[in-house]
């Protein structure tokens, strides 16, 4: 199932709901009910120390606080004043149940951290409106200089929900119980990595209240191996996708070989690399074939009968802009990535062509610097696709799939894939998808997920050595493991 990605307004004004049908108690019991669970799940020994804000995240505190005493576990609050009224509830509630509540300040937090084993960060939620007031930053501070195992409620305090920066100081947790849905603090940038492990607690709430709110999705393996493409026993190289790529320059030749070998290892049945350079044949399966002049050859290429799919861009050198306006007039799928994400072409794109910029090249697209699109990918990837038209993959760990209307976040990946070529390996991957019959937004989820489980297994293999065409190799596999997760059983 998909996981909703909610926007810290969106996730208010569900509240704003429960509240109003008078359900925001049950829903806060469901909250700190999931903390203390991941408390006792993934920390099942020592003493639990709960900071409790003033809002409901404070709230949830002590509702996980009163489950934490009914488990068995030595528990200690510290809290704020009680601001939200189910705050002032919870922490009534805690106290019938014999629990003691110590006002929270920097000297009652210095003598306590020292007797506790796990904390609980109940401090800030999506409340917090930066910057941190000094005191609040002081603690923070001292609760991360603790080094305590560390369960954050929500999301870490000090972290705005709806950015990727992690702030300084900002709690830096081992586990996060989020709720409802996603936040982008969780999933991107140096905010994620202060998150630890994400647990979404979905609440149990009426299922339209969120799904109207929902920023972005996160598919599952099995929705992603449910685009894929399925064969008949009758199938030939003419029936699963010719691809053409459009790349390569004197000193950039490889960037088209391995899109090419991605292409191949994605299922498509026929590659041809078309290059003004001498491109290697990095494979035998590959047909490479070299030419003098665009602007002869294209109309030449396009009257001799058109592929499936073409990706063009890759080491293409000074010409891409005016291949790219070319290609996209034959309004077949396409796929445009480096030399080819140019600001000339923003929109001339059309629903069967899929972009795939980094955030630097996001950048130049959008005019701005690179630190505005990794502070909000969603956002950054919204606005390009608003730009380019068609759908847009920004790359990244995760990566966004941008189509109208929709945004979608990948999963997994490893950290070995920061090298070079491995977008020129995706562009060819993309383009057999697309000429195996996936629509564009199609091919963007299925592909992006496909790739980064090859970087997951080539990882294993690799590490941090682990090269483009290692990638490649693993694509068939990667495959396989997508497939199976429709059917788990039998994989
Ligand atoms: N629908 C859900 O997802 C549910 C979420 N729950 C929890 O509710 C919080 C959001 O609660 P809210 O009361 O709106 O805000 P917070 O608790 O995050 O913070 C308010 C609190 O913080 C103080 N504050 C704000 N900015 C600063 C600052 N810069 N420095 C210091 N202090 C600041 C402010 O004064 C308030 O006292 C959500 O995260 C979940 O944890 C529900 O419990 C269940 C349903």
């Amino acid at each position: 199932m998909s996981k909703p990605i909610l926007s810290p307004e969106g996730a208010r004004r569900v509240d704003a709901r429960l509240e109003r049908a008078g359900l925001l108690d049950l829903a806060m019991e469901e909250a700190g009910r999931a903390v203390a669970d991941a408390v006792q799940a993934s920390f099942p020994a020592g003493e639990v120390l709960l900071l409790a804000g003033g809002g409901a995240n404070g709230g949830d505190a002590f509702v996980a606080a009163r489950h934490l005493l009914t488990l068995g576990r030595v528990v200690r609050v510290l809290a704020l004043p009680s601001k939200h009224a189910l705050t002032r509830l919870n922490r009534g509630r805690w106290r019938a149940v014999g629990g003691e509540v110590r006002p929270l300040n920097p000297a009652a937090l210095r003598r306590a951290l020292p007797l506790a084993g796990v904390l609980v960060d109940g401090l800030l939620g999506t409340g917090f409106v930066p910057p941190l007031r000094p005191e609040m930053a002081e603690m923070i501070e001292m609760v991360n200089q603790a080094g305590l195992s560390t369960v954050s409620i929500d999301l870490p305090s000090g972290l705005d929900a709806s950015c990727a920066e992690a702030p300084e100081p900002s709690v830096r947790g081992d586990v996060t119980v989020t709720f409802m849905g996603f936040k982008t603090a969780l999933l991107f940038g140096e905010a994620a990595t202060r998150a630890g492990q994400v647990i979404l607690a979905p609440l149990r709430v009426p299922p339209d209240w969120v799904q109207e709110e929902i920023l972005a999705t996160r598919p599952d393996d099995s929705e992603v191996a449910a685009l894929l493409p399925v064969r008949t026993a009758g199938a030939h190289k003419g029936t699963a996708g010719r691809v053409w790529i459009l790349g390569g320059h004197p000193g950039t030749v490889g960037a088209a070989a391995l899109a090419g070998l991605g292409a191949l290892r994605a299922g498509a049945g026929l590659v041809t690399v078309h290059s003004l350079a001498g491109v290697p044949l990095i494979t035998p399966e590959l047909m490479v074939r070299r030419h003098t002049n665009w602007d002869r050859v294209l109309p030449e290429l396009r009257a001799a009968g058109l592929p499936d799919a073409v990706a063009l861009g890759m080491g293409l050198g000074p010409q891409a802009v005016e291949v790219a306006r070319e290609v996209l007039s034959w309004d077949i799928p396409t796929v445009l990535d480096a030399d080819a994400l140019h600001p000339e072409l923003a929109g001339h794109g059309h629903p069967q062509c899929l972009w795939t910029p980094h955030p630097g090249e996001a950048a130049r697209l959008l005019g701005v610097q690179t630190a505005e699109i990794t502070r909000d990918p969603l956002a950054a990837a919204r606005r390009l696709q608003e730009l380019l038209g068609g759908t847009v993959v920004l790359k990244g760990g995760p990566s966004v799939i941008a189509s109208e209307g929709n945004l979608s976040v990948s999963r997994g990946g490893h950290p070995g894939m920061a090298s070079a070529g491995m977008g020129d390996t995706l562009s060819g991957l993309l383009a057999a998808l697309l000429g195996q019959g996936l629509s564009a937004e199609g091919a963007g989820v299925a592909g992006v997920r496909l790739h980064a489980r090859a970087g997951e297994r080539a990882g294993r293999a690799h590490g941090y050595g682990l090269i483009a065409s290692d990638v490649s190799e693993e694509l068939g596999a990667a495959w396989l493991d997508l497939i199976g997760s429709l059917n788990p059983s039998q994989s």
